[in-house]
């Protein structure tokens, strides 16, 4: 019974994490925080992990993603990574990036973030859509729509045809509230209409940002 408390309570500090991190990213001047934005990435590669395995070719490139940032922030120039808007402005004045070259660097902030931000899109529609369908509905299916409707745009056919294959193996509505591990499904339901005002805040943020420096086509 013990260990049961102690998984649990870290599943649910988990995904508190998650809804925390999210809300902790704007700040008064309506800038994103990049320390608490991959923290909530962190949160949610964690709970995608706790999914399957199956899913590990999806969490292997987040995470790889989320690391490289974090090296950012914690490296030499750690100041300029502090908010997304302190590093496009630097990366756009010291030429790490440049919207006008089709060439770019593979490692760019801005780039790497941008592929975050852009699955954000699909995280958005994604847990909508679980708020809000009736009791029958099926993650698998809210899922493949969220995704067509976002990131599939940017994918070639070949990841597009294994994140379908992916999103089959999510489980059912039930067990998926469950499997967040916030209680009921009526709470799961509740926590995630907490969540989304904050995660809707991020993204608009971030794609006025990358829209205003011609940054969301980045190679
Ligand atoms: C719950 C089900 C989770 C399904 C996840 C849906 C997103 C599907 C993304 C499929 C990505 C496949 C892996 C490869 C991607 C890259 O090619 C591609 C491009 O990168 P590149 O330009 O460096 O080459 N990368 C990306 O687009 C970034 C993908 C990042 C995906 C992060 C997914 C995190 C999912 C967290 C789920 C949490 C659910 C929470 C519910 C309460």
């Amino acid at each position: 019974m013990g260990g049961k408390i102690t998984s649990e309570t870290a599943a649910r500090r988990c995904l508190r994490e998650v809804l925390g991190a999210f809300r902790g990213c704007v700040t008064e001047r309506r800038e994103v925080l990049l320390e608490p934005y991959l923290r909530g990435w962190r949160g949610l590669i964690r709970f995608l992990h706790s999914l399957g395995a199956v899913f590990s070719f999806i969490s292997r490139d987040a995470e790889a993603k989320v690391q490289l940032m974090e090296g950012y922030c914690r490296g030499e120039r750690r100041e300029r990574y502090v908010s997304l808007q302190a590093m496009v402005q630097y990366e756009l004045a010291s030429g790490v990036v440049d919207p006008h070259k089709r060439s770019g660097r593979a490692d760019s902030g801005c780039r790497t973030v941008l592929r975050l931000h852009r699955a954000l899109c699909w995280l958005q529609l994604f847990l909508e859509g679980l708020r809000t369908a009736g009791e029958d509905s099926r993650p698998s299916a809210i899922c493949t729509d969220s995704y067509n409707a976002s990131l599939a745009a940017f994918h070639p056919w070949v990841i597009r045809k294994a994140a379908t294959v992916a999103f089959c193996a999510l489980p059912p509505r039930g067990a998926f509230l469950e499997a967040m591990n916030v209680g009921s499904a009526e709470d799961a339901v509740a926590v995630l209409g907490e969540a989304l005002p904050y995660i809707r805040d991020v993204y608009g943020i971030t794609q006025e940002l990358f829209a205003e420096h011609r940054l969301l086509d980045l190679p």
